[in-house]
């Protein structure tokens, strides 16, 4: 059954009183501060205030870091060819950004009501490692990726090094905490099993359905967190019926065939913006702008999932063989490079209706899915 049960060490993270934090430690503080509004002190680098949440409201700055995206909407002089919509970009105004003028410049969702912004120009990076590692941790705490550069008035910074990022989403970190019997309504032959890892504090999980067998290959959905079609019933998207789909499924394999199926829960919210950021992209594709256009102009990658995770699930469940449940050739080549054979990808197709008919077209068309 997998590696057994274990909790994680007790020192994880942790060092003497007298050592520097781990970076683990770090990363983890860093992306708390961030949420909590606090700012970031790069090691060597710029103090970085995140504008949606910050709490010293009488901040401001000269300069702004933003995305490439963002810049480009904002008609940036100097921009570069935007290439990477979420590599990052400094910019500076005719006179200093206070904190309430910078959301605006922030929020693309909120220019149809804040048209006029500006001018502003790009102006060098000379730290574009800590910048980038500012704007994923912007992702990974789920805010919109813009800071005000070195403030005046932000408070105490929490301090990070661009190197402590790599430790917050180390899949090697991650283990088995707990498993419990746990019937479902497609099938009452389910456990489910509970990971955590050191530094990230979602908490994913598996659903086994049916006896698992070393002779057997598992049929495995990977399914990633959309709260608004899994547990709203949201038409917008083809989770919730996918989600129930892919358990009848296993169910299915388990009762007539003798198979067994792994459901992985991943809380990598909105392919991993997070909730609030996958909103704001609703609000865009309101507008007019495609699933994958709502991303890149808020300055986040279309794909942040972690499949490198998900990969490590399902190797502490000891199914590194398994056929897939997926339109999503991405999401095969990204479980193999991190180790899992997939030996069969299973179409898992479901009916569209006319809320989700464009983004099933997006992902069809621009994503790769093989849709019909
Ligand atoms: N950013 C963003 N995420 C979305 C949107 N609609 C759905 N999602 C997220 O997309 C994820 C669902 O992806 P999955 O169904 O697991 O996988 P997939 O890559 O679409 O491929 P399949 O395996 O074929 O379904 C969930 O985390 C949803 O929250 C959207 O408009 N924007
Ligand atoms: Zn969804």
């Amino acid at each position: 059954m997998g590696e057994a049960v274990r909790p994680c060490p007790a020192d994880h993270g942790v060092r003497s009183l007298n050592a520097a934090p781990s970076p683990e430690r770090r990363a983890a503080q860093a992306v708390d501060a961030l949420r909590h509004g606090w700012p970031l002190a790069f090691d060597g680098g710029p103090t970085l205030l995140p504008v949606e949440t910050a709490i010293a409201s009488g901040a401001s700055a000269g300069r702004m870091l933003i995305s490439a995206a963002r810049a480009t909407t904002l008609k940036l002089a100097n921009q570069r060819d935007a290439a990477v919509p979420h590599a990052p970009v400094l910019i500076a105004g005719g006179e200093d950004f206070a904190l309430r003028d910078a959301l605006p410049i922030a929020d693309p969702a909120l220019d149809l009501g804040n048209p006029l912004k500006g001018p502003f120009k790009a102006v060098t990076l000379d730290w574009e490692a800590a910048a980038s590692a500012a704007l994923e941790l912007a992702r990974i705490a789920g805010i919109l990726p813009a800071f005000l550069v070195d403030p005046e008035g932000a408070g105490e910074a929490v301090p990070v090094a661009v190197s402590d990022l790599a430790a917050y989403s180390h899949a090697g970190a991650l283990r088995i905490v707990t498993r419990a019997r746990l019937p479902v309504s497609a099938s009452e032959d389910a456990e489910i099993v509970a990971f955590r890892s050191a530094a990230d504090l979602r908490e994913h999980v598996a659903l086994i359905i049916g006896k698992q067998s070393g002779d057997r290959q598992p049929l495995v959905r990977l399914h990633s967190e959309c709260l608004t079609g899994d547990i709203l019933g949201s038409l917008k998207c083809d989770c919730g019926p996918q989600l129930d789909a892919a358990l009848h499924a296993m169910a299915h394999e388990a009762r007539d065939s003798g198979g067994w199926g792994v459901l992985l829960y991943m809380r990598q919210e909105g392919r991993g913006i997070g909730l609030i950021n996958k909103l704001r992209a609703y609000r865009l594709q309101d507008q007019g702008f495609d699933t994958v256009e709502a991303n890149q102009r808020l300055g986040l990658p279309d794909e942040a999932r972690d499949f490198p995770v998900a990969a490590r699930m399902l190797e502490l469940l000891g199914a590194t063989t398994i056929r897939l449940l997926t339109n999503n050739p991405a999401k095969v080549a990204a479980l193999q490079v991190a180790g899992i054979t997939v030996s069969e990808r299973v179409p898992h197709q479901l009916p569209e209706n006319p809320h989700n008919a464009r983004y099933l077209a997006t992902k069809r068309d621009r994503s790769g899915h093989l849709l019909l």
